[in-house]
């Protein structure tokens, strides 16, 4: 399959549920409803200034004092008589206006000035009303939006729930921490994975090791309490390559299986019988994370209705050899002018990519100076 359409074909996943969450662990959460004000904004009128709240014309006598927090002035204000007000306090009834101590001349218990333009009064419900939508559905929780939901009196907000994923490394090769020892390799593929859910708003994110063998492998995905299954290594056509015949035992569709791109070409998206999501990455690790970038990344996004930023178009210059069937991935680095390319990148190896801001996707008939997608990297 192209390359395209393979990340596109991921893109289709259906959004899943949704739940309600406190404000407090809502950050960086996609809102599947819209945030609606429960109180007015402010919900009384209130003092953007500390002075004097003062009724009729002036000179004022001070009645007392009023302080945010506190139970508003009794009864109402006179003409020609202030009360001393700090910001945030409820306004009294009657008061037109609000004298910033500048402005302010004090003598005993009476206080002169002139009202300026600004009343410095902040209106019950000038800002929102109850029911008012604050924020549409679809938008990030920012850190604003918390806030803005917490003055509008919301403790919880209804949000896309987010994809949960096992990661299944396989290979009797891997191992998982220190200096690989003769035959062994590092797991290198486990940091980009989380990197690439974190970054498509998936989560929490599981990690299985797996020696090669079809029936562990079965019943891991089969067992995975996840809705999506990431499967490293086994993707191609080795003795111990055993995912495809795995997904076949389970019933699989497959909705990619290959892609026309350099490297990572024996990538696959299935989903079980079960209804649950596969995604097969090659064990190569630049082929790994090319694959990522194009099924997984899109995918959960997709299932977490998060936003998936459009790749950048950019002049790319360098050497690579573009691929004449279909699309090669380049690890590119960013700066002012066209994009860059980092020489001696390799399917098993990911220093050039490490040292890259992005990836650039060539197509077949790419010289160096021409335009290509970049996918920023995570
Ligand atoms: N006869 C064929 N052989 C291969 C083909 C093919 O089309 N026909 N494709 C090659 C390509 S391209 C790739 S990519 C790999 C994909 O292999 P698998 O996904 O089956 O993965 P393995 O064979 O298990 O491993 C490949 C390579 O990667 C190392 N590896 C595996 N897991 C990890 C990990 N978590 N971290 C770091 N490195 C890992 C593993 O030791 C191997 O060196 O197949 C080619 N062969
Ligand atoms: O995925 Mo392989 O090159 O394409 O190493």
């Amino acid at each position: 399959m192209p390359w395209a359409r393979a990340r596109a074909v991921a893109a289709t996943a259906a959004a899943l549920g949704t739940e309600r969450v406190p404000l407090s662990s809502a950050a960086g959460r996609i809102l599947a409803a819209p945030v609606r004000a429960l109180a007015a904004s402010p919900a009384f009128d209130t003092a953007a200034m500390d002075g004097y709240a003062v009724a009729g014309c002036g000179p004022w006598r001070i009645a007392g004092r009023v302080l945010a927090g506190r139970p508003g002035w009794a009864g109402t204000l006179a003409p020609g008589v202030a009360v001393e007000i700090g910001t945030g306090a409820i306004v009294p009834d009657t008061a037109e206006a609000v004298l910033p101590y500048e402005v302010c001349r004090v003598d005993g218990d009476t206080v002169s000035g002139a009202r300026e333009v600004k009343d410095h009064i902040r209106r019950a419900g000038e800002d929102a009303r109850p029911g008012d939508e604050l924020v549409p559905a679809g938008r990030t929780a920012t850190a604003a939006v918390l806030g803005a939901a917490a003055q509008a009196g919301i403790d919880e907000l209804t949000v896309h729930r987010r994809p949960a994923v096992a990661v299944l490394v396989t290979g009797d090769e891997v191992v998982t921490r220190g200096v690989p020892g003769p035959g062994q390799v590092r797991d290198a593929l486990s940091p980009i994975v989380a990197a690439l859910v974190e970054r498509a708003g998936g989560g929490p994110l599981a990690h299985e090791y797996l020696r090669d063998d079809a029936r562990l492998l079965r019943s891991a995905i089969d067992s995975a309490d996840a809705d999506v299954v990431v499967v490293t290594g086994s993707s191609s056509a080795g003795a111990a390559d055993h995912l495809t015949s795995v997904l076949a035992e389970l019933g699989a569709r497959w909705l990619v299986n290959g892609v026309r791109c350099r490297p990572g070409h024996p990538q696959v998206l299935a989903v079980t019988a079960a209804g649950r999501w596969v995604v097969g990455l090659p064990g190569n690790p630049f082929a790994g994370l090319v694959a990522g970038l194009t099924l997984l990344e899109p995918l959960v996004a997709a299932l977490a209705a998060s936003p998936l930023p459009a790749p950048a178009t950019l002049p790319v210059v360098g050497a690579a050899r573009p691929y004449p069937d279909g699309v090669r991935l380049a690890p590119v680095e960013l700066g002012a002018g066209p994009a860059r390319i980092v020489p001696g990148a390799r399917s098993g190896s990911l220093r050039a990519a490490a040292i890259a801001d992005g990836l650039a996707v060539l197509g077949p008939r790419w010289v160096t100076g021409g335009r290509a997608a970049v996918l920023a990297l995570p």
